[in-house]
């Protein structure tokens, strides 16, 4: 009887991680994801105006096996640096913030990355996966329709943690951990304008009551589209006591915010876009690199497993699939 494929549910860049590794070793396995396609937190967005980077904006390397992969990404053609024009902003106060930081991104749009990973790995998108259960030996999954995957030799949880709690109910310890872990929301907007706004900056941090941080999308490497395109994150706090407000009013709220924070005149924009991330970000780091029953088959990647950063998620990945490897 041939091996039963193991299930990755998931294919942000944690559940790609542990996909490829386990590939490599020679395993069979399939991935689920909730969506028309890859990349989850970290997938760029299409619109009328070309690719927006609406959920991750670029990622550091300060692990050596993350940089190495990195590097060989680059040698793919799936990552270039990006070295915008730095500013930050205090209290109103926007000053010029230039530093040595290597920063990378997909190219040419945040989804390369993950969709480079996936390549011809066998994959379900928009199947969300509702319950995971054991029988004597092997797993099976059961989707919204009320549709069943399987059978599985083992099971990967690569989502973010509320939503892994509910599919890890196998093994309560894991499930408890999961459920312990806050996540915060992000709104994200999105502002193309016909004229390019009279300004060097292409990058802002910032420390103001609303915004977050500040992107010119366009001056990242590869990006198309005839506007000059925007995007802008609210901070955790502001996001969540904004959490119901309709994407309009967000759009207004944040175009606000930026037209005072930025050293030039902003005009009304030519296209806007709101998307609201429930569950961007850990509130904390933990240390806990996967979560592992292997007894049962069962474990759990992501960011809030380490860092709540792509690498943090990426080496995640990169443990469970050891871990499971390890337990073979
Ligand atoms: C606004 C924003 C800005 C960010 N900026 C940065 C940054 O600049 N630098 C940085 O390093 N990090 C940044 N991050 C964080 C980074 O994007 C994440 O750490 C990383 O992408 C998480 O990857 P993951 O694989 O753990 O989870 P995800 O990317 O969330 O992947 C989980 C996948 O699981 C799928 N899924 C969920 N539930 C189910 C289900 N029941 N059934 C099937 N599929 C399911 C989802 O559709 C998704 O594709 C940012 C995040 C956000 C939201
Ligand atoms: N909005 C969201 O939901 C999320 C945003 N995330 C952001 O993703 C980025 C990734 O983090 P790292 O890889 O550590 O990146 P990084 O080293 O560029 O930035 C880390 C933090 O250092 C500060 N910083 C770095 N450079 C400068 C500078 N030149 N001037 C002023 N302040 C600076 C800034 O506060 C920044 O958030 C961070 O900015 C996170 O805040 C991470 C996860 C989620």
């Amino acid at each position: 009887m041939s091996q039963a494929p193991i299930a990755i549910i998931g294919t942000g860049i944690a559940g790609l991680s542990a996909a490829r590794a386990l590939h490599d070793a020679g395993l069979p396995l399939h991935l689920f994801d909730k969506s028309r396609g890859s990349g989850g937190r970290m997938a760029s967005k299409r619109s009328d105006v070309g690719s927006l980077d609406l959920g991750a904006q670029y990622f550091t390397t300060r692990d050596r096996r993350f940089s190495e992969t990195v590097r060989q990404w680059q040698a793919e053609g799936w990552v270039d640096q990006w070295s915008p024009t730095l500013f930050q902003s205090r209290g109103g106060q926007l000053k010029s913030s230039a530093d040595e930081q290597l920063r990378w991104v997909g190219q040419p749009t945040m989804s390369a990355i993950t969709r480079g990973l996936l390549g011809e790995l066998p994959v379900t998108f928009s199947c969300r996966i509702t319950e995971v259960f054991r029988g004597e030996h092997q797993w099976t999954l059961v989707d919204a329709t009320g549709t069943s995957h399987g059978p599985f030799s083992h099971v990967i949880v690569a989502v973010p943690a509320p939503q892994a709690a509910a599919l890890l109910s196998s093994a309560p310890k894991l499930a408890s951990a999961a459920a312990s872990v806050a996540m915060e929301p992000t709104w994200s907007v999105a502002l193309g304008f016909a004229m390019p706004l009279s300004t060097t900056l292409e990058g802002c941090f910032v420390q103001d009551d609303a915004l977050d941080w500040v992107a010119r999308n366009r001056s990242k490497p590869g990006r198309d589209g005839q506007l000059d395109t925007w995007v802008l994150h609210g901070t955790s706090e502001w996001s969540r006591h904004h959490l119901d407000l309709p994407k309009d009013a967000v759009i207004e709220l944040l175009h606000g915010a930026f037209a005072e924070l930025i050293d030039c005149v902003v005009p009304a924009p030519e296209f806007t876009l709101a998307h609201r991330w429930l569950y961007a970000r850990p509130s904390q780091a933990h240390e806990w690199n996967a979560l592992t029953d292997a007894r049962l088959g069962l474990y759990a990647c992501g960011d809030w497993c380490l860092s709540g950063r792509v690498e943090g998620a990426w080496l995640s990945g990169q443990e469970a699939a050891r871990r499971l490897l390890e337990n073979l």
